[in-house]
């Protein structure tokens, strides 16, 4: 470490996608009981996490050139989630809960760069949080897996919990049941390769668990989790399943476009992830799904990209 330079951890934070999304009940405190199979993919988030001698939180939270050039240019014709301020952002959130929960009498510093679209049903604010307690774990020699910590992360957010990963090792994909906070890890057959589109128009998760519905007899995860093992991506297509599609579609017009261009191309199968309002398709490997992409994001339907599945890793100690 350089000298007068105060400990930092950066860690790449990945976006995520629902492959399986079951409603089970509405609960009394206004949640949903759920049953959902995420998988991270390539698409990150970068934050930076140093201890501070002053006993507050400070965030700065931008977007990385291209995805800043995305932004600007439906900036004013949709709503496209802008970033929150330091107080409002989940990462001050996040590291303030820990300070108080863990006793920590210096403060932190934080900056994000994301290239995660916002209010998309990516997981980027949870990702950005679950990073920023991880880092700041490290940083005061606190185990990544301790149970305080994840029960933190679950009370910010029912989607955190997943962000941190497996203390058994490298995970990719989970299944998340309770609000979402009760992760299983899964085993993939394979690295998974999808094609994204991101419409010019985000979608605020609440508002679409308002309107969705609890079915009377809910479907098993259990088919998807054997595709999953296999590994093979036309069964694994056959398997997708989102309850929230539909109260999404009604959220947000963009998404039907959206699914119609997919369903245009030779993606195996498709839908919404989360929320919405990204959607994505399943592709056989990485050279359709690039070809894919590409002809989507002449479309005019928004930000179009190729991804595939990658292991939660974890946060690396800053030596400058
Ligand atoms: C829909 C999903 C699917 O992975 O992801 P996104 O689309 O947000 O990425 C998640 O369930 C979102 O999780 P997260 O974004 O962490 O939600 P939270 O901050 O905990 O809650 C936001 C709001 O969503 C509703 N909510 C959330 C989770 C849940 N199991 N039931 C709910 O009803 C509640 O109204 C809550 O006030
Ligand atoms: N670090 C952050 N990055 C992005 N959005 C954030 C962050 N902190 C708080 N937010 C707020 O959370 C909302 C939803 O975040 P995000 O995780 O991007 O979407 P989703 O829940 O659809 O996956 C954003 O619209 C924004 O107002």
């Amino acid at each position: 470490m350089h000298a007068n330079q105060p400990p930092a951890v950066e860690i790449n934070t990945p976006a995520k996608l629902n492959l399986f999304l079951e409603l089970l009940d509405r609960r009394a405190d206004g949640f949903h009981e759920l049953e959902t199979v995420m998988v991270a993919i390539n698409r990150f988030d970068r934050i930076r996490v140093a201890l501070s001698d002053t006993d507050d939180v400070r965030v700065e939270c931008g977007w990385l050139p291209h995805q800043a050039a995305v932004v600007e240019r439906y900036r004013g014709s949709q709503a496209v989630a802008t970033l929150p301020r330091s107080q409002d952002n989940l990462v001050t959130r996040a590291l303030e809960q820990f300070r108080q929960r863990f006793s920590i009498a210096d403060g932190f510093r934080a900056t994000i760069a994301k290239t995660i679209p916002a209010g998309a049903g990516m997981g980027g604010a949870s990702s950005d949080a679950a990073g920023a307690l991880r880092a700041a774990a490290q940083l005061c020699q606190i185990d990544q897996h301790d149970q305080r910590l994840l029960q933190l992360a679950g009370e910010l957010g029912s989607d955190i919990p997943f962000f941190f990963g497996s203390p058994q090792g490298s995970m990719s994909a989970a299944i998340a049941t309770g609000r979402g906070e009760q992760i299983d890890p899964v085993s993939i057959g394979g690295k998974l390769h999808f094609v994204v589109v991101h419409p010019p128009e985000s979608v605020s998760t609440a508002e679409v668990y308002r309107r969705c519905q609890v079915p009377s007899r809910p479907s098993s995860a259990a088919a998807m989790l054997a595709a999953l093992v296999g590994g093979r991506g036309t069964q694994i297509a056959s398997q997708l399943l989102n309850r929230l599609s539909e109260p999404a579609r009604a959220t947000s017009e963009w998404i039907d476009r959206v699914l119609s261009a997919i369903a245009r191309t030779p993606v195996l199968g498709y839908q919404v992830t989360g929320s919405g309002s990204a959607c994505f398709g399943v592709c056989p490997n990485a050279a359709v799904a690039s070809r894919i992409a590409h002809n989507l994001q002449a479309a005019g339907i928004g930000s179009a990209f190729a991804a595939h599945s990658v292991c939660i890793a974890s946060p690396t100690r800053d030596l400058g």
